[in-house]
């Protein structure tokens, strides 16, 4: 259990949008969530849900109908150059190359080029980026364009990396090697990552606490901790037994009626 303080919360958070006959749509409510430093959390739940509208609240880009997000216990007023955030299209500067938007993050903090060209470079080292360095987003496959709006994002040390289903617009095998280089940064800087996700696997294999977003209205309706080592093979018989019971959940958008709930598995695995 993280005993770690609580970086980013919310509380009672509600989002509302104006709909077609001068009324509301509810997509968000009463949300209560607190992320702890060092915590990596997914966040899962079905395409259209809110989870794009939960994170944009909890990085500043957008503000509440109702309730609070509070950052190191703080009202959030807006965004900060604190929480990163890396949208499902890579959103990179096309008329910089992959040294100039990484170089971006570290300008963002006010820093000199002579004081950041070093710690650019070793950035681009760490994402295996060194023989792109002077390419532009146009000429870098999409793997390579997340990895450097991912390096953008770190370069600024956030103190939160909040990240938009950063592959969902990859294939399988490149999202899985990706999924695998985001958690060897998540164990080298420990930086406090929440990543929304429609897909039930990487949703299991990256956080240690999952969470579900139910749908209409949005709401957490399933919370569960996912640290063991079972969890981040996908072959294994608990990974495979809350794969299917995350997907009856998202499918009957209540965890009620359930017979595959991990607990069950695990202890029938522990007897
Ligand atoms: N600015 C907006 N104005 C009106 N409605 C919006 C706005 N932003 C989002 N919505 C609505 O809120 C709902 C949730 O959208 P959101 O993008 O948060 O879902 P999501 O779970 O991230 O979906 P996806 O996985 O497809 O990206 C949708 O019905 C969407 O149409």
């Amino acid at each position: 259990m993280n005993q770690m303080p609580t970086v980013l919360s919310c509380q009672h958070l509600c989002k509302s949008f104006p709909s077609d006959r001068k009324g509301e749509t509810v997509v968000l409510a009463d949300v209560n969530l607190g992320i702890r430093q060092g915590d990596f959390v997914t966040i899962l739940g079905q395409s259209g849900g809110g989870k794009s509208t939960l994170l944009k609240l909890l990085g500043g880009f957008i503000s509440s109908s109702s309730g609070s997000v509070l950052f190191h216990d703080q009202p959030l007023k807006g965004i900060t150059p604190k929480i990163g955030m890396v949208f499902q299209e890579h959103n990179l500067y096309p008329w910089m190359n992959v040294e100039q938007n990484i170089g971006f993050g570290f300008k963002v903090r006010g820093e000199q080029l002579r004081n950041y060209r070093h710690q650019v470079r070793d950035m681009i080292e760490q994402m295996g980026l060194l023989h792109a360095r002077r390419l532009y987003p146009h000429q870098l496959s999409g793997g390579m364009r997340q990895r450097v709006a991912i390096a953008r994002s770190l370069a600024v040390k956030p103190d939160v990396l909040l990240l938009d289903e950063p592959f969902s617009a990859l294939d399988i095998q490149l999202r899985r090697r990706l999924q695998d280089f985001l958690l060897s940064i998540w164990h080298d800087t420990a930086t406090t990552t929440l990543l929304v996700t429609h897909n039930v696997e990487e949703a299991i294999l990256l956080g240690q606490r999952l969470i579900v977003v139910g749908d209409r209205p949005g709401r957490i309706i399933e919370e569960v901790s996912i640290a063991a080592s079972e969890f981040r093979n996908r072959y294994h018989p608990i990974f495979l037994a809350l794969q299917r019971h995350l997907e009856y959940v998202l499918e009957h958008n209540s965890t009620v009626g359930s017979e595959h709930r991990p607990e069950q598995s695990i202890s029938i695995l522990q007897n």
